[in-house]
Order: structure tokens, then sequence, then C-alpha cells
């Protein structure tokens, strides 16, 4: 399907989404400086789903984030961010302190790296509203009505086990009523372990449809060694098209519910320079992106604006081929803005980065 530009503000939306998550503040030391010298920190906020839900409200399409936030400064600030990217936030708890006693807003610490010192995260949000909060009180069906689309996430059940049970719920009720649900297990090694991860992740499998990321699962590498130079996290580090193609096919002979395993692969150069691919298992292929090669502003949120871009792709029945390369030009884009979502509005200048068209805009 050709697109024009479309002209934003919600008209461009075949589907309606959802996603829930925790949002956090973000503090960020400015110039790249190391925590141990900041004596500021610059706030932003991310959070992988409301990321995903900003980054497809800038594109058009109709977006609803749920969560729970203090009812104080720090969770309406984080509600009016979203808001002022025409994120819906209708369905979202502003909690009490009587529901949430330490009535805390989740706040993580970003020291961004610099050419081959990496970022550290440090995170901050124990006790968090949305881990306080009694999850098992959201009436999920009705919560669900009217929406197309959810998309969940392995971070939030890492937070605790209210988070992970509220999350199975959610995939058991919105595949009742029969939404499309897409998952990434956005491994956080510092919130679980990987065995934990790969447990809990691997029950979520068989609600999933689309499904961003290969690992933590139990599935064919279960007796590999994944310690190895070329394995990190269970999964290859830069897998050959043979290889991505080989373990999509335990996926898909396994969870034959699956419709699409979409997957980037990140090569770090030297310095900031980057290269980022993708593959995509597709109504019986595996695809293989073009690859991009940039400079790293801001790498956060990279995994989660190839989630949105695909989400978006499939949503307006892009060609496959063109789904998985402007996931990765989505992605691409997204390295090149500070702060954790992809806030990019023109859906024209990802596709011509889709179709390596660099040229200035004029
Ligand atoms: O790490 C997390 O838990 C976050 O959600 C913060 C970032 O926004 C996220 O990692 C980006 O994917």
């Amino acid at each position: 399907m050709e697109h024009s530009n479309p002209i934003l503000m919600g008209n461009d939306s075949p589907q309606k989404f959802i996603t829930i998550g925790e949002v956090m503040l973000r503090l960020t030391p400015p110039n790249y400086e190391k925590i141990r010298m900041a004596s500021s920190f610059e706030a932003s906020y991310g959070g992988s789903e409301a990321n995903i839900a900003l980054a497809l409200a800038n594109l058009g399409v109709d977006s609803t984030f749920f969560s729970v936030v203090p009812n104080n400064s720090l969770g309406k600030s984080a509600v009016r961010w979203l808001r002022c990217n025409d994120v819906h936030c209708t369905p979202m708890i502003l909690s009490t302190k009587e529901e949430t006693p330490s009535h805390r807003l989740g706040t993580y610490y970003l020291e961004t790296g610099y050419g081959i010192r990496p970022s550290k995260v440090i995170y901050d949000r124990m006790h968090s509203a949305l881990t306080e909060y009694d999850l098992t009180k959201v009436d999920l069906d009705e919560l669900f009505d009217g929406f197309d689309w959810l998309h969940l996430s392995g971070i939030t059940p890492a937070l605790n086990k209210n988070c992970a049970d509220f999350i199975l719920r959610c995939l058991r009720v919105a595949k009742e009523k029969g939404l499309t649900v897409s998952f990434d297990g956005n491994f956080r090694s510092t919130l679980w372990s990987w065995e934990e991860a790969r447990d809990y992740c691997t029950q979520c499998l068989p609600y999933v449809d689309v499904l961003f990321g290969i690992e933590p699962y139990h599935l064919w590498k279960d007796d590999e060694d994944h310690s190895k130079g070329d394995w990190k996290d269970g999964v290859p580090l830069q897998p050959s098209y043979e290889q991505e193609d080989e373990i999509f096919q335990h996926f898909i002979d396994r969870y034959p519910n699956l419709k699409c395993i979409a997957r980037h692969v990140r090569y770090v150069h030297s310095g900031s320079e980057n290269s980022l691919k993708a593959f995509m298992w597709y109504e019986g292929h595996t695809f293989e992106s073009k690859l991009y090669t940039f400079n790293i502003l801001d790498r956060v949120g990279g995994g989660d604006a190839f989630a949105s871009g695909l989400i978006y792709a499939m949503m307006h029945d892009y060609k496959p081929m063109d789904m998985v390369n402007f996931a990765v030009a989505s992605s691409a884009i997204k390295h090149t803005i500070h702060g954790d979502a992809n806030i990019t509005d023109d859906v024209e200048s990802i596709r011509n980065l889709m179709n390596m068209n660099y040229d200035i805009k004029r």
C-alpha cells in the first residue's frame, strides 16, 4: 500500500493500539558526564512500553498507555509528557497514598556512554506506584474494549509478582477478546535472572502474535552454552541468515500461533559508529533487512523504535521487505534523537531512510 505523508493528529489510524507498563523519570548527567561527576541531571521520561505508545502516536496511530503513577507532580508530569505527544491516558490510574503507600514514580539514572565507554543504567524503581497498586482490581475486559492491538514487554513482569500476574492476565484477556498481541522479552539483567525471565516469558508465547526478539525463551538452544563469545543472553550476537532462519523455525514449530517474529541486530564498530539490521519471519519466510550504518546520539529506546516501526508497518499493510526495513529505519532515526522515544512525526522521513535516501529535504 503506497502512502503519501499523512496529515497527522490521529487520522491515520487503521487500528486502536494500547500498551501497559511503567513510565519512568529518566535522570541523565549532561554532556556525557559520569554520574560520579554530575552536579545536575537532565530530566526526561521513558519506559519501553511508553516509548512505543509515544512513537506510534507521533506517527498518527490512535495510541493509549495504561499504568499507575502517584497522584503528585511527578506522576502528573509523566502523564503530561505522554499527553503532549498525543498518547491517550484516559485509563491511567493516578493512585492515592492509601493505594500505593510509597507513592513513588519509577526513576532511572542514565550515564550516557561515549565512544568506547558504554552507557550505564541505575534503576530506582522499587515500590513504584505500579508495583504497589493492587492490579487485581483492574477490569481488563473493560480496559481492552474497543482496542485492536495490545503490546507488552518482559520488563513489567520483572518488577514484582503483582505485575507478573497482571501481565499474564492481560495476555489471556486480550486473546479472549481477539486483540492482536505483540510482546518484547526485553531482558533486563538487573531486574531478574536470565532463567527467571526465560521461565516467565516462555509462558507468554502461546498468547503472542508478533514477537520481538528471540530471548529469553526455553527453546531449541536450551542446551547451548550462553556464555560463549558469540552468544549473549541465549541468542547469537551476529547471526547469519541461515542461523536466524533456523531459530525462527524452531519458534514457529513450537508456537504456530506466532504470525511474525522480528529481531534487530546491532553491530558496534569503533567509537560511536554503529550498524543495525534485522531479521523477520513472516508468512512462512525469513526476511533480512538492509544494513544501516550511523552515528549514535542516544541509543536508549532503539529496540522500542524498531518495535513501533514494525507495528506501524503491519497496521498499514506494508509488504514484508518494507515492514522490516521501515522498522530498522525507525530504530536508526531514534539513535539520532535525544531521549528514550522516537518522536518522529513524519512517516515520509522514515520511508526515505528505509530507501536509503539521506538527502536534505527543502
Ligand atoms: O529499562 C527500562 O526498564 C526502561 O523501560 C527504560 C528505557 O526506556 C527502555 O530501556 C528503553 O527500551
